[in-house]
């Protein structure tokens, strides 16, 4: 039995109510419980029943974990002043924290990151500081100051701006340029209490618009700011205490503030800042306005190779500099990458992200089936970074069949041949030889050999400048294929005529070899080996188990609707004798009423425990 099961079975209020309860006295103020009360009280204010529900046994208000966790969180890494660091290889752009210590990370040395959900960022008295706005940005943002939070709250700063008659507090948001106090007329990093003073109701000048996107934990509207003409994306999440639904949704966008505010990337979308009223918790995002690679998949069909290039270059530069601060983002697919009108790449969706601290692996079950590595599947021993390569390599594929592999497979089915088969994913015959190495690189079954995201930059599927240059002025240009042309595909040698073979990844160099990690020479052989050491019992599945906890979110209705039977205990449907039951499925299918269920109700395709 994998142990991340017993484990997550094995997991009550109590136990968290009590290791919260330990940590708590060493690390949490007076304050901080009485600031993360004053969230619980939104919720209790908002219950019909006002009762005990969110009330642990020792008394604790505890809504729910994330809202506790200052307990036990651990601090992140120092950030990495960008100035010195930024660079195209996933080097930071640089966000400079106030303070180099106090923050709270999401995931405990325990291993069980759900158990480590970080407190509520848009708690009230958060003053969101993080004003930067799109145009706003240079290659020098380094020289921004991104305010955390949660530093604002340890400051022991009261920024409570709460009216008590149900407005909600403001958080600062991006002002327009050339504003006497955007962010580049700001004479030094503001200090948490230069916030506190200069804090203005900004959100209220925001206006909701439509509706962008619908996602498993709220919905994304269009922001615009009738004062400066900018535009954002609004996340919210409806704050509805006694719904179970409604809290996963909150701790999962809590989650995504406190990461999502410590990072600044020109491939990761950037936060603005947040803002919490008694119905609603909304983020303000950095709005990207040409959708995800899903979208574009689907309006336009597969991505020709020189834009597959370039957008993985992106996708690993956001990875790299995400890896680099030890975040996992554990949801890569193209519905979690936006692009912008330039073709710049944005990783979004932060809801899946973890912080690792202490732990080396994490024990949950969390992702998207078509897209999830094996380890996490199987997870006997936990999982890590190299989740997102697997993903990464199952994204490339997506991009160049408008599919993500195993696509032909319902859900359950797609998790059992990820986790319990020898197969590889199905790699195109049209892709460069290039594309095909940097796909095996990715999906090889044992994690420890695929390379990290710095590493696969220099790959030569993604390392030439010339060729990325050249692929954004050809989607400039031309948009996007109406569909994928099946002309063939440059060779190596035609993209990269003046390249040297003197990289790792350049398999032809011999003496290259002599450094190479084993490993990388032979992919998919070495794949074959490796998958040949996996467990195929489908005994050892997580799916074969009684008392599952785990939901799966809307994306995929196939996996849905066969979900519908393997979620009930029937155990008698376990995919071993369904795989050929359904030929045609449509992985991208849209089921309207299974945005409407509860994650408790067992019918989406991201899976949770
Ligand atoms: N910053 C943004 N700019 C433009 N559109 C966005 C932005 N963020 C999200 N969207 C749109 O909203 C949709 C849902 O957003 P997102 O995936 O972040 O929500 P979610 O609830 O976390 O989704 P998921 O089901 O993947 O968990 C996206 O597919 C995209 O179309």
């Amino acid at each position: 039995m994998p142990a991340w099961w017993g484990k997550k079975s094995g997991r009550s209020k109590d136990s968290d109510n009590n290791s919260s309860a330990k940590s708590s006295s060493a690390k949490k103020g007076k304050e901080n419980e009485n600031k993360v009360r004053s969230f619980d009280e939104v919720l209790l204010r908002n219950s019909p029943r006002n009762s005990g529900d969110f009330l642990s046994p020792a008394g604790n208000s505890s809504g729910f974990s994330g809202f506790d966790s200052l307990d036990r969180g651990h601090p992140l890494p120092r950030p990495i002043n960008s100035l010195e660091s930024a660079n195209d290889q996933g080097q930071g752009h640089g966000p400079v924290f106030g303070t180099g210590s106090g923050s709270v990370s999401s995931v405990s040395s325990s291993g069980s990151s759900d158990e480590h959900t970080p407190p509520l960022a848009a708690s009230r008295g958060h003053v969101v500081d993080n004003r930067l706005s799109p145009t706003m940005r240079s290659p020098n943002r380094g020289s921004r100051t991104a305010t955390s939070p949660l530093r604002a709250r340890l400051s022991g700063i009261s920024l409570d701006s709460s009216t008590g008659d149900g407005r909600s507090e403001c958080h600062r948001l991006p002002l327009p340029p050339g504003s006497p106090s955007s962010p580049s007329s700001l004479p030094t990093p503001r200090s948490p209490n230069s916030a506190s003073e200069g804090s203005t109701c900004n959100s209220s000048k925001w206006r909701k618009g439509r509706l962008l996107g619908r996602g498993t934990f709220g919905h994304v509207y269009l922001g615009f700011n009738s004062e400066n003409g900018q535009m954002c994306a609004i996340k919210e999440v409806k704050v509805v205490s006694d719904d179970q639904s409604s809290k996963e949704s909150l701790k999962q966008l809590n989650q995504e503030i406190t990461l999502l505010s410590q990072l600044s990337h020109a491939n990761i979308v950037q936060y603005y800042g947040s803002d919490l009223s008694e119905e609603r918790l909304s983020v303000f995002l950095e709005y990207v306005s040409g959708g995800s690679i899903h979208k574009l998949l689907q309006e336009y069909g597969a991505f020709g190779e020189p834009v597959i290039q370039n957008y993985t270059r992106q996708i690993l530069s956001g990875l790299a500099y995400l890896h680099g601060r030890n975040t996992v983002h554990r949801d890569i697919k193209g519905a979690n990458i936006l692009v912008d009108p330039n073709g710049e790449i944005k990783l979004a969706d932060f809801g899946m992200a973890k912080h690792i601290a202490y732990c080396s692996s994490m024990l949950s079950f969390k992702g998207s089936p078509y897209w999830m590595a094996p380890e996490v599947v199987m997870n006997t021993n936990g999982y890590s970074l190299p989740v997102d390569i697997w993903s990464l390599g199952c994204t490339v594929l997506e991009m160049a069949t408008s599919k993500p592999p195993w696509s032909q497979y319902e859900g359950v089915a797609a998790i059992f041949k990820i986790g319990n088969s020898k197969d590889a994913p199905e790699i195109p015959e049209h892709l460069s030889a290039d594309a095909k190495s940097f796909i095996r690189l990715c999906l090889q079954r044992e994690p420890s050999a695929r390379p990290t995201a710095a590493q696969l930059l220099s790959h030569p599927f993604v390392r030439n400048q010339t060729t990325v240059r050249a692929t954004n002025v050809n989607i400039t240009r031309e948009a996007f294929p109406r569909a994928f042309d099946g002309s063939r595909t440059p060779t190596a040698l035609e993209l990269h005529p003046n390249r040297t073979n003197n990289h790792p990844f350049d398999r032809d160099d011999a003496s290259s070899r002599l450094t190479v990690p084993r490993n990388l020479l032979s992919p998919r052989d070495n794949a074959r080996t490796i998958a040949s050491s996996m467990p195929v019992s489908p005994s050892s599945s997580p799916l074969r188990h009684d008392n599952r906890s785990f939901f799966l979110s809307p994306p995929h209705p196939s996996y849905s609707t066969y979900v519908g039977h393997s979620y009930n205990n029937d155990h008698s449907v376990f995919p071993a004798s369904r795989p050929n039951s359904r030929t045609t499925i449509d992985p991208w299918l849209d089921i309207p009423q299974f945005r409407a269920q509860s994650p408790t109700a067992r019918s989406p395709t991201r899976i949770m425990l």
